[in-house]
């Protein structure tokens, strides 16, 4: 666990105590935009086409916002046209690697042993956080854009023309809705495990543990009456949710101390989760012994023996009921 400061990499923990025990995550710095036809993103990022073969996505299994990237690729039919590899789970003093002999697939694309070296490729200078997921340009030898939530939006629709896939997890008439959802469930759930899970202090902690369970109960009462968060539609409100929700009993709920209650214990939510993950190409993205590995094995503040529990039994593949509720699929644009 580290960072770039100047193109050097430092080994470094958080940094909690500055912040009075609270875990600040840091915004992603690479913002360019992929688009059908290279024109800008919608705040301006610079833009590039998109083309078959010519971007490749690095990834680790492990981690919930490279996951939503990785469900998009699958369900966007772009597997063919964005190749990917994946680091080793453990996340050591260097950071992410590609350390086959861990579970790494090894980088078939530049050959590098750490992640940290993709950012210093392009930039000698980088000065922050080495992340994952991170979208490479091949021809242009750098990384477009490490920010999973805008990820998820370019593989939504810049390569629609290409792959014939219409499919719209973002569609205009419901943006306001996916909007509110994605800020709350980010906030108090996404990020809101780690903030209960990275912090250093009793009270930061037992705030976070209360407004993220406050929030599953908004979401259970929800998903009583709507089959997906956003209504009769699957959109990427409910990717972006299913990733923390699948990890939660595996691992948030011991490791990270958020333990009120299991998804398990909701009839909704975790009838929902299962109808997500049996979803036709979602199960094929989730990685539990990544998972748990990762987490159990990468923090020594938090778990110093790095011993990885055997449990719990999740049987994700059990039935659900959420047929009592209209859908709709997902959106054909
Ligand atoms: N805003 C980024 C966050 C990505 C992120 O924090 N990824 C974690 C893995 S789960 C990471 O690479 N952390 C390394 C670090 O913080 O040093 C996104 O959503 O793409």
């Amino acid at each position: 666990m580290g960072l770039l400061i100047d193109g050097v990499w430092h080994d470094q923990w958080y940094d909690t105590e500055s912040t009075g025990g609270e875990f600040v995550r840091e915004s992603a710095q690479l913002r360019d935009w992929v688009s059908a036809d290279g024109a800008p993103g919608p705040d301006g990022q610079p833009g590039i086409k998109a083309e078959a073969g010519r971007f490749h996505l690095y990834v680790c299994l492990a981690c919930p916002w490279a996951h939503r990237t990785l469900i998009m690729r699958r369900l966007k039919g772009l597997d063919a046209l964005i190749d990917v590899s994946h680091t080793s789970p453990l996340m050591g003093d260097k950071g992410w690697s590609y350390n086959e002999a861990e579970g790494s697939s090894g980088d078939s694309i530049n050959g590098v042993s750490f992640h940290h070296e993709l950012y210093t490729l392009a930039d000698p200078h980088y000065t922050g956080r080495v992340t994952v997921p991170a979208l490479w340009d091949k021809q242009r030898k750098r990384i477009v854009n490490n920010e999973s939530a805008e990820l998820v939006r370019m593989f939504n629709s810049a390569f629609d023309e290409l792959t014939g896939n219409r499919l719209d997890f973002y569609p205009e008439f419901l943006r306001q809705t996916i909007d509110e959802i994605n800020a709350d469930v980010y906030d108090n759930i996404n990020n809101g495990v780690y903030k209960a899970g990275f912090a250093s202090d009793q009270a930061v902690y037992e705030r976070h543990v209360s407004a993220l369970f406050a929030c599953l109960d908004r979401l259970e009462a929800r998903l009583a009456n709507h089959r997906y968060l956003a209504g009769a539609w699957l959109t990427e409100a409910d990717i972006r949710l299913f990733t923390t929700l699948v990890r939660f009993d595996a691992v948030y709920h011991g490791h990270f101390k958020c333990n009120l209650y299991r998804i398990e214990d909701y009839p909704n939510l975790s009838h929902y989760l299962r109808e997500l993950y049996q979803w036709p190409g979602v199960a094929e993205t989730v990685d539990l012994d990544h998972i748990q590995r990762h987490y159990y094995m990468s923090h020594d503040t938090i778990n110093p023996n790095a011993i990885v529990p055997l449990g719990p039994v999740l049987r994700l593949d059990r039935d659900h009921d959420r047929e009592r509720l209209a859908s709709e699929g997902v959106y054909q644009g």
